[in-house]
This record gives structure tokens, C-alpha cells and sequence, in this order.
């Protein structure tokens, strides 16, 4: 499979705050390059606000949200570099698994026979062959994610927001998803920024940690200083281990 055009886009969200009602958010947080940053955090600490931000759904009050070079805090979410995998409802329900990796190609799915082919690539490489003419119902939840993850791979953005994609898979088959994320991101050098609660899994597929807690990032480092039982004393409590 061909390496993706872009090369790894550093993801910058600059004195941005942002508020819905009382709750308050403050971001201040690199993202680095080619690499998978957990973000992890209690419940509604901000995990998903701060993905929403940088994927274009929420626009910050103040401050700016980079890509790369770009400057993109004004740009609606379809012109951003970005692709991003939900916990479900990826997937249109009426669309075949066909159509709904094109849509990564063409919003109209008007495809090309270079989109098809690409489409037909990520639907193996994901190990969905055989299975493009099924429609979504007629897929296990593991094999919808797969779907998910092949319209990831022909859209071919530098930037992939995972909002606890595999929360609702049983063990095996998250480690099989973890794997199919691990292998996409090393071979096309795309930024992930990843939210889950299980820290195995944290551990599983990053380098890197940022900690939210209360609107704000709390910490952030290399995964390793996360889990070697040296992190804040704030992510210790998280998981249980203080
Ligand atoms: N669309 C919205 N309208 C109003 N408030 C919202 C909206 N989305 C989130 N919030 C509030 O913002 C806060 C942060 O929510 P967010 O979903 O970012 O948390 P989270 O860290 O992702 O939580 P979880 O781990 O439970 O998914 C919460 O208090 C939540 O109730």
C-alpha cells in the first residue's frame, strides 16, 4: 500500500478555550508528529471536546487550532486534514461497506477506478475482502469499526482522531483492532490522537500521554514515565494505582 502523500502534521491547539455553558475548557497542547498520543482523562473531563476542536465540530471562543503549517480554526471540518473514528454510528446504515469506504474518496461517490481500486485494497488490507456488498447490519460491531478504519486508510489525511473506537469490542478483538491501527499508523506516519479508558490499551499503541482533567490538560509525556509508576499523582488516582 502506498505511503500517504502527506508527510506527519504536527497538531497544535494554541491558548484555545472554548465553553459549553458552565463547562469550561482551556487547551494549551502539541501534538507530535507521526505519533499516537493517548488522551485519557475521567469522564467529562474534555476528551472529546478537545478531539471536536481539532476535527472542526466545535470552534474555539479564542485562541488557535493548528495542523502542520496550517492554520485551521476557522475551516469547517470537511476542508480539515482529519479523519476520525467514532465508539459507533460511523457508518451509513442504507450505504454497502463499498460505498462506505468511498465515501472517504468522494462525498458523492462518484469513484473513480483509481478510488476503486483503493477502496478494494483497504477493504482487504483490513480484512473485510468479500464482504463490500453487505450493508453495515449484516456486520459484527468489530467488522463495522473495520469498515471505519478502511474508509481511514483511502482518505489518506495525516490526522486520525479516535474517540474510543474499540470501547464497545470485547478483548480480542481490540487487541486485533489495536494491531490494524498500530500497522496503518506505522506505515503512513499519521498523527493519532487517541481517547480510551483502558490504559492497556494506552499502552498498547502510544508514545505519547496528554492527561486531561477539568477542561485542561493536567500532564503530558512519554507513555513510558505514564505507566512506570513515576506519573502524576492526578493519572495515578485515575487508574487506580494510588
Ligand atoms: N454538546 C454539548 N452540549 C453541552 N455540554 C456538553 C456537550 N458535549 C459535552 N458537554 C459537556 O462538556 C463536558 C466535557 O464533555 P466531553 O464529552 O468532552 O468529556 P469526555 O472527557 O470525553 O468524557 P467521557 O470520558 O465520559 O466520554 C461534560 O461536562 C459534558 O457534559
Amino acid at each position: 500500500m502506498k505511503p500517504t502523500a502527506n508527510s506527519p502534521a504536527e497538531v497544535r491547539l494554541n491558548n484555545v478555550s472554548f465553553s459549553y455553558g458552565e463547562a469550561a475548557f482551556e487547551f494549551d497542547v502539541t501534538f507530535r508528529p507521526g505519533r499516537v498520543t493517548a488522551v485519557m482523562g475521567p469522564s467529562g473531563s474534555g476528551k472529546s471536546t478537545l478531539l471536536n476542536l481539532v476535527a472542526g465540530f466545535e470552534m474555539p471562543a479564542s485562541g488557535r487550532v493548528l495542523i502542520g503549517e496550517r492554520d485551521v480554526t476557522v475551516d469547517p471540518p470537511a476542508a480539515r486534514p482529519v479523519s476520525m473514528v467514532f465508539q459507533e454510528n460511523n457508518l451509513f446504515a442504507h450505504l454497502t461497506v463499498e460505498q462506505n469506504v468511498g465515501l472517504g474518496r468522494s462525498p458523492s461517490l462518484r469513484l473513480t477506478d483509481a478510488d476503486r481500486t483503493a477502496v478494494a485494497g483497504a477493504l482487504e488490507h483490513t480484512g473485510l475482502g468479500g464482504k463490500g456488498r453487505r450493508l453495515p447490519r449484516e456486520l459484527s460491531g468489530g467488522e463495522r469499526q473495520r469498515v471505519a478504519l478502511a474508509r481511514v486508510l483511502v482518505r489518506e489525511r495525516p490526522v486520525l482522531l479516535l474517540d474510543e473506537p474499540f470501547a464497545s469490542l470485547g478483548p480480542a478483538l481490540r487487541e486485533d483492532m489495536l494491531e490494524l491501527v498500530a500497522a496503518m499508523q506505522e506505515e503512513r506516519g499519521m498523527t493519532v490522537l487517541f481517547v480510551t479508558h483502558q490504559p492497556e490499551d494506552a499502552r498498547r499503541i502510544s508514545h505519547d500521554m496528554v492527561f486531561i482533567e477539568g477542561g485542561r490538560v493536567a500532564a503530558t509525556g512519554a507513555i513510558g514515565e505514564f505507566f512506570g509508576g513515576g506519573g502524576p499523582e492526578a493519572f495515578r488516582r485515575y487508574i487506580g494505582a494510588s
